[in-house]
């Protein structure tokens, strides 16, 4: 998907929320697990019930993997059921030497290969811009990378300074020679609303993907205020607080309803910048 496609679904759907599939099969509903595959069934409905109120899917690899062949399968089927038209992200945080990453890059944007073509794949910046760049190569394929991440330890490298600038800004400074904002976004978490600001010195026409509100507390409105730009700029990742919002028959409709008042939040916010 290009930029404008994704701008003109945001426009449309007057939304900027990415539903995770973060599927755990010890949390989904006991009735479920009469199906041949419950996490298949489970994020089939979720995304039947929330497709109207998103613009983005993002499956967290680690949920699908920790079940061995049956989670590959689940992750696979999930890939091919997520509407066209909608943001796909396949959340691995991959990164590794050339020729390695380049097989990760194959495993997540090549249907030919492994049959998932996802949109996006998270990646880590650690190792540089050899383990970024086969992630690159795709046409319309994004790399999503991690900036400044939404946890605790967060603290512990991210925030290093050397003589000018913290480790997430050289992050942000030094990969925009790799890929321009057509090609490449930011992970940066909710829960640092007033990083935002900085941020966007540091890359002002990205989008960004932001995990960390529903349940881990980050705020919508400051993520807004400070991360907005003009052509919104922002998807906001909303997981368990929406696809656990009922552990009942009633899962579907109850992760709607949850969706649908961030989505409501978030068509105010567009409002504010003519959207
Ligand atoms: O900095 C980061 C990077 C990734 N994540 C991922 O996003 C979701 C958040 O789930 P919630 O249930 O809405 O908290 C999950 O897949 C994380 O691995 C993040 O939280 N922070």
């Amino acid at each position: 998907m290009t930029r404008q496609e994704l701008i003109a679904q945001i426009k449309k759907k007057k939304s900027f929320l990415t539903v995770g599939l973060d599927t755990d099969i010890k949390k989904i509903p006991q009735h479920l697990l009469t199906f041949d595959d419950p996490v298949f069934e489970f994020n089939k409905q979720i995304i039947d019930a929330t497709k109207d109120l998103c613009v983005s899917y993002k499956i967290n690899t680690a949920f699908y993997e920790c079940r061995g062949l049956a989670g590959w399968q689940s992750l696979v089927k999930t890939a091919n059921y997520l509407p066209k038209d909608i943001f796909s992200i396949a959340d691995a945080k991959r990164g590794d030497i050339g020729n390695t990453s380049a097989m990760y890059a194959d495993a997540f944007f090549s249907q030919a290969d492994s049959g998932m073509s996802f949109d996006s794949v998270t990646v880590a910046p650690y190792m540089g811009k050899d383990s970024v760049s086969p992630f690159l190569k795709f046409q319309n394929k994004w790399v999503i990378l991690l900036a400044l991440t939404s946890n605790e330890g967060a603290k512990d490298f991210q925030f290093l300074k050397n003589e000018e600038s913290l480790l997430f800004e050289s992050v942000l400074q030094k990969s925009q020679e790799w890929a321009s904002n057509e090609q490449m976004m930011y992970v940066v978490g909710a829960t640092r609303g007033d990083a935002f600001l900085q941020i966007r010195k540091h890359a002002p026409n990205h989008f960004l993907l932001v995990p960390g509100v529903g349940a881990q507390g980050g705020s919508l409105g400051d993520v807004c205020q400070y991360g907005i730009t003009k052509d919104c700029g922002l998807l906001v990742n909303s997981s368990r607080a929406i696809i656990y919002a009922s552990s009942g028959e009633d899962f579907a409709q109850a992760a709607r309803a949850e969706a649908q008042k961030v989505q409501q939040q978030m068509a105010k916010e567009l409002e504010k910048i003519g959207f």
